[in-house]
């Protein structure tokens, strides 16, 4: 369970706000206690990345204009709490404020006002930083995924090196929760989650490492990393692949120390936290050709799975995350009460081919629940136009979808070649046609255990 200090010193908070010393304020009074204060311009368009931490705004109300932007839209839109700051005396007022402007500073505010809004909403953001019910909501029937839970569970409860494999939207992320919520020791503590493709060069190292107070202009507090916000926990760090190599370098040295000094500092903080690095690219291609360090992949690689795509997975698995994207939408009980979900929405699911993975199948259920809310039945003619938008599985032009389909195929095949030569590679490698090495190397590619197999 999280607490309030872990909360503040992980919540970033959003300023906007025209009055330069009340945003100097704001900063004076939260800066102390972790939080990172961050000023804002216009915030009017939703961030494109999806933030990190938990996140609090505080806006003027002036800069808003009551006219065209209320307070719903923008919370809405960004996904986080505001506080809004009005000229004193006016925060009382119930005819200026429509109710949802809950949260009303008066500009005079002092430390112990703008902490106490905080606080009302910490428990808000303390839970929706908790995983979503993570396993008991994972959905994870076909064989493929069966197999690749199998592997977690056995790999889980150790503090080795993880690397996933899967292309956008399959699930990684999602795995990368389940190696730690297994754990029984870095299970307990935070799990940090890191899009290493968004983080510009010259904010590495600060991002990474932290700051020491007055490391550099600006750096009006201390500041502490990915790396020190993860110790005791896990550190999943995705898109690796996108890692430039300068960076690379870096984040090298520190797993090799077990320890992070941040910058303007000289005293090393000892690190221990189980790392998961995640990819859609083929890492071992990048090292072939220079673009990802040979030393730095050795390190991570030490468990490799490979997350299956939806393709993959099959039409049940579809199904199935659609029921329980839709239950989610809508509330067990109101889902539970509308009759099974007919043969044509069950064949019309599992035949599409969802190029955004599990994500692009999250959306479809989130526009099929809004149907389903409106007439509460399976109305073919209303939820069919639904999947216009996505082509059929079997759809000719599409090279991902015939990649993918064409690697399942071959792993069925290889799998149908073990079997037939008792798992012995030699005989399985002749029968197909292939060398040892090559079987060895495709059997790694395609996840097949080989519990069985001879001795290498
Ligand atoms: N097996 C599953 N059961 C239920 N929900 C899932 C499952 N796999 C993934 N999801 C959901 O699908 C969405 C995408 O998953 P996730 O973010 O883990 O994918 P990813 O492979 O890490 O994506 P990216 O490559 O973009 O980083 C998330 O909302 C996640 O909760």
């Amino acid at each position: 369970m999280k607490t309030d200090r872990w909360a503040y010193e992980n919540l970033e908070v959003y300023v906007w706000e025209g009055k330069q010393e009340i945003a100097d304020r704001i900063t004076r009074f939260l800066a102390p206690l972790g939080v990172e204060v961050i000023r804002a311009g216009a915030l009017e368009a939703p961030p494109a990345e999806p933030r990190l931490k938990p996140a609090i705004a505080v806006i003027s109300v002036s800069v808003i204009g009551n006219a065209k932007f209320t307070a719903l839209d923008w919370e809405a839109a960004h996904g986080m709490p505001v506080v809004w700051v009005a000229a004193p005396g006016r925060e009382g007022d119930p005819g200026r404020f429509p109710p949802e402007y809950a949260h009303i500073l008066s500009a005079d505010f002092s430390g112990a006002d703008l902490r106490g809004q905080i606080g009302k909403l910490l428990p808000q953001l303390l839970a929706a930083s908790e995983p979503e019910t993570e396993v008991a909501d994972l959905v994870a029937e076909s064989p493929a995924m069966r197999q690749l839970l199998e592997q977690v569970d056995t790999f889980a409860d150790f503090p080795s090196n993880v690397m996933l494999y899967g292309e956008t939207g399959a699930g990684k992320e999602r795995i990368a929760r389940l190696f730690h919520e297994r754990n029984r020791s870095y299970g307990k503590g935070p799990f940090v989650a890191v899009n290493c493709g968004a983080i510009p060069d010259g904010l590495f190292e600060s991002q990474f490492f932290g700051h020491a107070k007055g490391a550099f202009t600006g750096a009006m507090y201390a500041h502490q990393g990915y790396f020190e916000q993860a110790n005791g926990g896990t550190l999943f760090l995705d898109e690796i692949g996108d890692l430039p190599m300068f960076q690379q370098v870096k984040l090298l040295r520190v797993l090799e120390e077990k320890a992070v000094t941040r910058l303007g500092s000289t005293l090393p903080v000892r690190l221990d936290f189980r790392l998961v690095a995640a990819t859609n690219k083929d890492l071992r291609e990048a090292v072939g050709q220079g673009r990802f360090r040979a030393d730095l992949y050795f390190r991570l690689s030490v468990i490799e799975l490979r997350v299956p795509s939806l393709e993959e997975r099959g039409p049940g698995d579809k199904v199935l995350l659609l029921q329980s994207f839709l239950r989610q939408m809508m509330g067990r009980a109101e889902h539970d009460a509308l009759p099974p979900a007919p043969d044509w929405l069950r064949g019309a699911v599992g035949t599409a081919y969802f190029n955004g993975n599990v994500r692009e199948l999250r959306n479809l259920a989130e526009r099929v629940g809004i149907v389903l809310r409106q007439c509460r039945a399976w109305d073919e003619g209303r939820i069919r136009p639904l999947f216009r938008s996505l082509r059929p599985g079997a759809f000719e032009g599409n090279e991902r979808a015939a990649d993918w389909r064409g690697d399942a195929e071959e792993r069925r095949r290889i799998i149908a070649a073990l079997d037939a030569n008792g798992w012995r590679r030699q005989d399985t490698a002749a029968c197909l046609g292939i060398s040892r090495k090559v079987l060895w190397e495709k059997m790694r590619k395609f996840q097949i255990a080989d519990n069985e197999a001879e001795p290498a």
